[in-house]
């Protein structure tokens, strides 16, 4: 098997007493798309300015592309693209401008640094704009020219820390396209930092939950559903027009298969075992009760995400930027 093109082993970076990043063991395989999940202040960032050799570990070791990041750091960046979150361009100059600026600067040659940019532009959607000041842009299209940017100098990996910030939601779902294109087209292996849930989920082979400085969970959205939601991976939940009974929940719990009833006025969240919602909807019919909605939910990142809080809760309490009260707010603030 290919050896991996990121692999971290024990990554720790400390300012002061700060665990920034804390024993970070991680590998991603050529032409995946990995997301690197946590609410701010979880590291992702300074674990991408490790891989990049930007900055030091205070221990542990980042190899990339067959390079370690930090005492070879030039060859690393030759390999890998990186993006920015807050990317800037010159204002006054067209997009072909700037990204022929950029070629010239990664070492592409005279003779074809024109040619490169315009493919690339093309690449990226932006071809009919190629000539305007980049000063009009909107920011989904700056965010495409940056994609641009990291890509003229073709490289293996690409980073990029919160690629979707700031860009509405036709536009993220574009731009998570073209990743994805990208990526499955060239071999591309892509790292992005993300905290929005629903739209790492719509692109990522594989997410990493990190908060705190360490990573959580890693692995694709079903296996960790799986792993998290043994017990009761089924969720029916059935809207109900009459009031519920007091006895309904007892009534339920009493079939074999069903596991937890939540009642929350007219809707009843079931989980259980198996798939039985053609048994639930005649049970609560006998019941007396009139279905206006039945729907089977699958669980996904925002559920992965609340249980593993959960779960870490009592573990990260000594820490107050992975304490449940901070993590809990800022998973509903993003939500
Ligand atoms: N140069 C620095 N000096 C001291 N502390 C730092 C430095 N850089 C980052 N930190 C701290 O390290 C922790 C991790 O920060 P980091 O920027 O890596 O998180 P992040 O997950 O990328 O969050 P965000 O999405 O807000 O950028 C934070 O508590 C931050 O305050």
């Amino acid at each position: 098997m290919e050896a991996p093109i990121i692999e971290l082993k024990g990554l720790t970076k400390c300012y002061r007493s700060l665990r920034a990043v804390d024993d970070l063991d991680l590998t991603i395989n050529k032409g995946e798309i990995f997301g690197l999940l946590g609410p701010n202040g979880a590291g992702k960032s300074t674990t991408i300015l490790m891989l990049l050799g930007l900055t030091e570990p205070t221990s542990g070791v980042a190899t990339v592309c067959g390079f370690n990041a930090t005492k070879n750091p030039i060859p690393v960046k030759q390999k890998v693209g990186y993006m920015p979150d807050n990317i800037g361009f010159y204002n006054n100059m067209t997009a072909l401008e700037n990204l022929v600026y950029v070629g010239r600067l990664n070492g592409i040659a005279e003779a074809e640094v024109k040619e490169r940019a315009r493919e690339m532009l093309e690449e990226v959607g932006l071809s009919g704009a190629m000539n305007k000041r980049t000063a009009t842009f909107s920011r989904g299209m700056k965010q495409r020219l940056g994609l641009a940017d990291v890509l003229i100098k073709q490289p293996e990996v690409i980073i990029l820390d919160e690629p979707t910030l700031g860009i509405d939601p036709s536009g993220v779902k574009d731009f998570l396209a073209l990743i994805k294109q990208l990526s499955r087209q060239q071999g591309l292996t892509v790292l992005l930092s993300s905290h929005h849930l629903h739209q790492v989920q719509q692109v990522c082979d594989r997410v990493g939950i990190f908060v705190g400085g360490k990573l959580l969970a890693e692995g694709n959205i079903d296996t960790l559903a799986g792993n998290l939601f043994a017990r009761e991976p089924f969720v029916v939940e059935v809207t109900v027009q009459n009031p519920v009974p007091p006895t309904l929940e007892t009534d339920l719990l009493a079939i074999e298969t069903v596991k937890k009833v939540l009642v929350n006025d007219h809707l009843l969240q079931i989980s259980g075992s198996t798939g039985c919602t053609p048994d639930l909807v005649r049970f609560l019919v006998q019941k007396g009760m009139h279905i206006t909605g039945v729907q089977q939910r699958s669980y996904g990142l925002d559920e992965i995400y609340e249980r593993y809080f959960e779960t870490n809760l009592n573990e990260n309490s000594s820490s107050e930027k992975s304490s449940g009260l901070f993590q809990r707010s800022f998973f509903r603030k993003r939500k």
